[in-house]
């Protein structure tokens, strides 16, 4: 068996090496266009050079990606039977699906009639044979779909483990094993023993791995499903949902890299997961294409560098991210007219009602002013408090962001200044008329005061400011009237308080930059420049650049350049959406009104109270396009010992939910500690945390409530960078060889939803569990806390 592998080994060095030595030819090739479209950038066709500069932006793109982010570039192997006609696709593979009739001989021998390598990207030889066919062709499908069950033409899937240009290993499945199966005159071996479960037992880093290599049937279906509409996905914890979210990015672009070019954005629930997912697929952050967000980090600028950093307890999200808030905000953002100006308007101010015109303090906000006083034609004419209002009321009629709608409250002004003024009465000649009340206009808008008036009195609106000014309670209580409760005003108050009342700067939570966005698309933007769409050649001509050392702008930095300037997408695919907020959805939503969706997601672990306003909120960003619903099946991160403790939370959280099937069993019964009385809880925390760091060689996740945050990270402070602390929302998507979770009554006490958060918790370990039982756990004789026994 031995001198099997070894010779098998052997067999695909030889392949790995063709490949690389035909790579090297084609980044010669690509060096040489570089030279050359750098001498000739100015002859040539539009056309040719736009040809030409593909080509070596392609070439540059094989050659990065070789030389910078893959190790094993080349993964996988399908041998297969002939099939049923002897058509070829672009990638120089047979497209028939189905085998020949006459395949299999008589006495269930047969010929492998074609043998393709799978690998991140494809590599055509000179003769245009495929040394390597790309994972995300079609041609690469049955490499992920065959099974025993339905082995189409595949005998042998091999999977083929490589470290820089080294074979290091080979797995074979047998599609087929009732076959004798020859190649090229000599019986096809089968070696090793399943290349999934060597993926699942590897320990973790900080970082996610692609799953190319050993995508599993029902996962292969959801990134290659068609993405004409929305794609619907539930699953429970660890069968791949995120994981197959950003393969499914990737397929995408594959498959359509023009469509897409209106990018893809991807939305994370919580910037660690962001953290943890990026590096997935670097072809995922090539050009710009694909943007992972968190949802703090949604909304352009909104919450500063880092995004959201600051935290709403549940009562206060409950309120943030209801639906409700979305009427708030709209009468928030008229009621934010009234509000005070920084800076003196001289025209009047609110001192004038006294008969006095006072000038304020420079910098000091005063009230908008209530009167408006202008000359015309050498005469007084002055709109009071009443008219004023009017003016407003009629100028918010129109449709349209309010910010917008400026300029025609600035002509309606001029028309009830005109009126008052008797001017209309002056000529009954329709062409004079019009003559003198340009004139007037005129003279009226050239006059500092009206300018400064209108700068008070409908100055232009920014979302923040209107958000801080939300933190007076008479104010929110007035602009919430029959929406929000008396509580639920003072709660939301309160926690905007820690934003400065003129600017709005200060930190935001995450549930506040949903509502920044919402304000941002009440009260309208200045615009911004446009980013041309279409492809163009010259513009395209940069890639050449940036494959040159000394480039001005990294391909990373571009992509994140491109990345910012965009406000919509082809495709959104929204990672976690359990978790969505309706607010959120409306967020969201606003960046794909014309995408097409994929939605990933399981209910069991919802943080968020109300599903069906949630639902609502979904069906409403998502639009009337036609949906399809996939379910994944497996957990690929839970040992069974494991997912058969969260198990029994589940069943509380969740009752009737059928929960994923384990596939793996490490024999390591979850372990049970109870904290002394007194303060015990950190002592233990530690003890358990030093523990396994000696049994798993990977990450350690420690999972505490969301206010014992603080604590919890300055009890295991010193234990270096394998061990994370992490509130209970934290631990969403993440996965750790080894889940401490402490005092889980505690997590589940913290909110109506604390029971699918505490599941969420125990659902991250890929090895080992550890609970440690605190104050009101009611551990048993065996430490067992109540919530998780039998
Ligand atoms: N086909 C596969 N081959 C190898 N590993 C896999 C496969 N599918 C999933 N995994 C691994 O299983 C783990 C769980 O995957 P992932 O995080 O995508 O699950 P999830 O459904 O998003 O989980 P959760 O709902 O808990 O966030 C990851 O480590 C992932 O790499």
């Amino acid at each position: 068996m031995a001198d099997t592998r070894d010779h098998e080994i052997s067999v695909e060095q030889q392949h790995l090496d063709r490949a690389y030595r035909r790579l090297l030819e084609k980044i010669d090739e690509a060096e040489f266009l570089m030279r050359d479209a750098a001498k000739l950038g100015h002859v040539g066709t539009p056309g040719a050079l736009a040809e030409r500069d593909a080509q070596v932006h392609r070439a540059g793109v094989h050659l990065n990606r070789l030389n910078n982010e893959f190790e094993d570039f080349v993964f996988g192997r399908i041998d297969l039977l002939a099939g049923k006609d002897g058509k070829k696709g672009p990638d120089g593979a047979y497209t028939a699906v189905e085998v020949a009739e006459n395949a299999i001989g008589p006495d269930n021998t047969a010929d492998i009639a074609e043998t393709l390598h799978i690998g991140r990207i494809g590599v055509l030889d000179t003769d245009y044979s495929p040394l390597v066919i790309d994972w995300r062709a079609p041609a690469a499908a049955p490499f992920y779909r065959s099974t025993p069950v339905a082995p189409g033409r595949v005998v042998r899937r091999r999977v083929i483990r490589s470290k820089g240009r080294r074979v290091l290993g080979v797995e074979d499945d047998l599609m087929r094993p009732e076959l004798t199966a020859f190649l090229g005159g000599t019986p096809l071996p089968a070696v090793g023993d399943g290349a999934l479960m060597a993926a699942l037992g590897r320990s973790r880093g900080h970082s996610m791995h692609d799953i190319v290599a050993s995508i599993q049937a029902e996962q292969d279906l959801v990134i290659r499903a068609p993405a004409a509409s929305v794609t619907l996905v539930e699953g429970g914890p660890g069968t791949g949902k995120t994981a197959v979210a950003l393969h499914r990015a990737a397929y995408l672009l594959y498959q359509d890299r023009r469509r897409y070019a209106g990018g893809i954005l991807i939305v994370s629930p919580t910037p660690l997961l962001v953290a943890y997912t990026e590096g997935v697929l670097p072809s995922l952050g090539e050009e710009g294409q694909v943007a992972i967000r968190a949802l703090g980090d949604l909304a352009d600028d909104a919450a500063g560098p880092g995004g959201a950093s600051a935290y709403d307890s549940p009562a206060v999200a409950r309120v943030k991210g209801s639906a409700r808030m979305g009427g708030v905000l709209r009468r928030a953002a008229r009621g934010a007219l009234e509000l005070p100006v920084a800076g003196a308007f001289p025209g009047t101010d609110q001192s004038e009602a006294n008969g006095q015109l006072t000038l304020a303090a420079p910098g000091r906000p005063t009230a908008p002013p209530e009167r408006l006083r202008v000359v015309a034609f050498g005469r007084r004419v002055e709109l009071g408090p009443e008219v004023l209002k009017s003016v407003r009321r009629t100028a918010l009629s129109g449709s349209g962001p309010i910010n917008y709608l400026r300029p025609r409250a600035r002509r309606l002004l001029l028309d009830a200044l005109w009126e008052r003024s008797g001017g209309a009465d002056r000529h009954n000649d329709p062409e004079l008329a019009a003559e003198l009340r340009s004139a007037f206009d005129e003279d009226i808008t050239s006059e500092d005061s009206f300018t400064e008036f209108l700068d008070a009195w409908w100055p232009e609106l920014k979302p923040r400011r209107v958000l801080a000014a939300m933190a007076s309670e008479r104010r929110l209580g007035r602009w919430s009237r029959r929406v929000l409760d008396q509580g639920e005003v003072r709660r939301v108050a309160r926690s905007l308080r820690r934003l400065d009342p003129e600017t709005g700067a200060g930190p935001l939570s995450v549930h506040d930059v949903a509502l920044l966005d919402e304000l941002h698309a009440v009260l309208g933007a200045p615009a911004r420049p446009k980013r041309p769409r279409a492809y163009d050649a010259l513009a395209e001509l940069t890639g050449v650049e940036e494959l040159m050392p000394q480039r001005e702008e990294s391909r990373r930095e571009r992509a994140e350049r491109l990345a910012a300037e965009r406000t919509e997408y082809a495709h959104v695919i929204v990672d976690e959406a359990q978790d969505l907020t309706p607010m959120q959805w409306r967020m969201v939503g606003r960046r794909g009104r014309h995408a097409t969706w994929t939605v990933v997601g399981d209910p069991a672990q919802s943080s968020w109270p109300d599903p069906e306003e949630a639902a609502a909120a979904r069906d409403e960003a998502l639009g009337t396009r036609p949906r399809r619903r996939f379910t994944l099946t497996v957990n690929y991160r839970n040992p069974a010992e494991v997912a058969a403790v969260a198990n029994q939370v589940l069943a509380l959280a969740m009752p009737g939910t059928e929960p994923p099937r384990a596939v793996r069993s490490t024999g390591l019964a979850p372990r049970y500690v109870v904290a002394a009385d007194h303060g015990g809880l950190a002592a233990s925390v530690r003890a358990e945390t030093e523990r396994l760091l000696g049994e798993v060689e990977g990450t350690i996740g420690v999972v505490v409530a969301m206010n014992r945050r603080g604590e919890a990270a300055r009890w295991l402070a010193d234990l270096g960078p394998r061990v994370v602390a992490l509130g209970s929302l934290e631990a969403k998507g993440l996965e750790y060889d080894a889940t401490l979770v402490a005092a889980p009554a505690e997590i589940a006490e913290e909110s109506v939803v604390g029971l699918r958060v505490l599941y969420v918790a125990l659902t991250r370990a890929t090895q080992r569990l550890t609970v440690v039982a605190g104050d009101r756990d009611a551990p048993d004789e065996t430490g067992v806390p109540d919530l998780l026994r039998d």
